[in-house]
This record gives C-alpha cells, sequence and structure tokens, in this order.
C-alpha cells in the first residue's frame, strides 16, 4: 500500500501525494510518458530510493521510513526484473538465478538446485544453465532476469520494462509468460512498460503516472476506455493533446496547436480479451478477486467503462459456453 508518496531529486519533484494499493494477487500495470518516474517509482517501493514524503507497507514494514534492516528483510518479499535482466556477465545463468538463494538463505546446494531447474523450466530456459548471458538473446535474458526474481517465492513482482529490446512475438510470449507465472504463484504483479499491446491484455488493473501524478488507477478497461486527455494520447500515440515531445506542452502551445487543426475524434480502442493462463495450469486467484472488486466498483465506473466490461464477460462466457480456453 502506497500512501502520500512524493519524491524530488534536488529542486526537481518527480511525483506528489500519489496514493495506490496494488490488489493482492493481480496484475497491474504503470503506463507513463518517458521519464515521469516509473523506474523511481519503483525503486521507492523496494526502499532503493527514500521518497521525501509519505509511506509505502509491506505487511506492517514501511519501506520508506523503517530502518534500513526492516527493510532489508522485507525486500525478500519482492521479485524484481530490471529492463536488461541485470545479470552478472561473469555467471552463468545457473549461478545467476542461485545467486538471491545463496546469499538470503542457508538451503544446501542439493535444494538450491531443485529450486533453480524448476524455476528455469517454467520461464522456457531448460538446458541453459551453463549459459553466460552474453551468449543469450535479449529474450532469454529477461527469462533468465524473471527466473531469478522468482527463486525466493515472492509475493510481490516488479517488472521494469520487460518488454523493452524485444520483437512483438518475443513480447506476446512474455505477456504470456507473465500472466503464466501469475497463475502458478498468485504474487501480486506491477509491470513498469510503454508497451500498449502488454497494457491491453496483460493487466486486471492499469494506472498512468503523468505531470508529476498518478493521473488514474483502475480496471484494464476503465483506463482503455478513459477521455482523459493524456491517457487517450497516451493509448493512441498521438503527437497531438497534453504530452510534449520532452515535456508537457504549455497552454499557449495547446491553443496554438487545436487553432491550427482540431483533434479529430479518436476511434475508441478495441479491447482486447485478457490473456488467459495456458493450457494445463490453474486458474488465476487474482482474476477472480479481482472480477469481485469490479463487481463492487461497477456503478461508480463511467459508463464506457462498465459496457467494456460487461461486453468482455459476455465474450468469456461465450468462449466457455463453446468450449474454449
Ligand atoms: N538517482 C537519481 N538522481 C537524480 N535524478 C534522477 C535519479 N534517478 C532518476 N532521476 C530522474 O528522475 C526522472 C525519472 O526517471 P525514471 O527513470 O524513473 O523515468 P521513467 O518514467 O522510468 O522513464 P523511462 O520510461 O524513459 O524509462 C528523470 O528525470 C531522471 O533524470
Amino acid at each position: 500500500m502506497v500512501e502520500g508518496l512524493t519524491k524530488a531529486f534536488g529542486p526537481q519533484t518527480i511525483w506528489r501525494d500519489v496514493t495506490l494499493t496494488l490488489p493482492e494477487g493481480e496484475v497491474s500495470v504503470l503506463l507513463g510518458p518517458s521519464g515521469t518516474g516509473k523506474t523511481v517509482f519503483l525503486k521507492s517501493l523496494i526502499g532503493l530510493l527514500k521518497p521525501e514524503r509519505g509511506r509505502v507497507l509491506i505487511d506492517g514494514v514501511d519501506m520508506v521510513n523503517d530502518p534500513d534492516r526492516k527493510v532489508y528483510e522485507a525486500r525478500r518479499r519482492f521479485g524484481l526484473m530490471f529492463q536488461d535482466g541485470a545479470l552478472f556477465g561473469s555467471l552463468t545463468l545457473y549461478d545467476n538465478i542461485a545467486f538471491p538463494l545463496r546469499e538470503h538463505t542457508r538451503k544446501k546446494e542439493s535444494e538450491i538446485r531443485r529450486i533453480v531447474m524448476e524455476r528455469m523450466e517454467m520461464v522456457g530456459l531448460a538446458g541453459e544453465e551453463r549459459k553466460l548471458p552474453g551468449q543469450i538473446s535479449g529474450g532469454m535474458r529477461k527469462r533468465a532476469g524473471l527466473a531469478r526474481a522468482l527463486v525466493l517465492d515472492p509475493e510481490i513482482i516488479l517488472c521494469d520494462e520487460p518488454d523493452s529490446g524485444l520483437d512483438p512475438v518475443r513480447t506476446a510470449y512474455l505477456s504470456q509468460l507473465l500472466i503464466d507465472v501469475n497463475a502458478r504463484i498468485d504474487a501480486t504483479m506491477l509491470i513498469v512498460t510503454h508497451n500498449i499491446e502488454i497494457a491491453a491484455t496483460v493487466p486486471d488493473n492499469i494506472g498512468m503516472l503523468y505531470r508529476r501524478d498518478l493521473v488514474a488507477f483502475g480496471p484494464r478497461e476503465a483506463l482503455l476506455t478513459s477521455d482523459e486527455p493524456a491517457v487517450a494520447q497516451f493509448l493512441h500515440g498521438d503527437p497531438r493533446g497534453p504530452i510534449g515531445m520532452s515535456e508537457e506542452k504549455d497552454a499557449a502551445a495547446l491553443a496554438a496547436e487545436a487553432a491550427a487543426a482540431p483533434a479529430p475524434r479518436r476511434r475508441t480502442i478495441e479491447i482486447p480479451p485478457q490473456l488467459r493462463p495456458s493450457p494445463g495450469l490453474p486458474p488465476r486467484r487474482g482474476e477472480e478477486r479481482h472480477a469481485r472488486r469490479v463487481d463492487a466498483m461497477l456503478p461508480t465506473l463511467p459508463y464506457s467503462a462498465q459496457q467494456a466490461i460487461m461486453a468482455g464477460r459476455r465474450n468469456r462466457q461465450e468462449a466457455s459456453g463453446h468450449g474454449g480456453a
């Protein structure tokens, strides 16, 4: 749970008064233009960066204000998947993935071996144990990073741009892998990405950081149908709108833009079905909890979001009625 979090570097406020609760066992995506502080946000959640104000509560431990020893202990509850896999270049994949177990636990090598092999199998890297990070593709490095994030049985998994540098096919595989991991271990997940395809198909919830603020956080359908100008511009990848090249446009620039060419009505985004776990895996418990939460908030959501949620449920029922997944 994040409460009133504010982070600045010197005079530069990155974001302020961010409050949100990551729903337990659900998958959430954090979107936002480059430089809005998404990575800084992830680092603040695990106590690597210290915001000036606010709290991050993980099972009673405040990752911002509690003593380092407690924060370090609580960090074990997180699995972290960084952009480039953040692997040690001189260690084999096996030793990279075993690293947190050797560092944080007193498990015997035989037990470590069992866990590492199981996680490598889970991410499709069985047989690659002896390779060095420099000998494998970027996609494999990311999967190795994910395997390493999983060895301590995390309750919360944070992924920083898991798709960066991947082609669309590898990105689709990785999306499926993230959903499968969620189905297997029921961890709370937060994925930072610019990738609209991931945002549209993977999460239960989406949030967006913009103008030093968490402008929205809610069910996937609510964000994807949002008419908030910055959210709609971002989702459509449109140069017209409040988001500028390197910073927000000021009011004069926006007025000049509107006078030069009034923005056409944007098409509503077609909301694709959310990915389901691969055959043979259990249903996601987070999905069931999400459905119950959404039921409770449904009347408070905009009409377009309600429609999208109901349509998605109808499609799912029809698909399962016809024997589909
Ligand atoms: N340790 C630091 N010291 C000073 N400024 C920093 C530090 N880390 C990040 N920043 C600044 O904070 C801002 C947000 O950076 P961050 O990497 O979190 O953005 P982001 O939203 O993840 O961007 P991108 O999507 O491009 O990765 C940037 O302006 C960056 O220069």
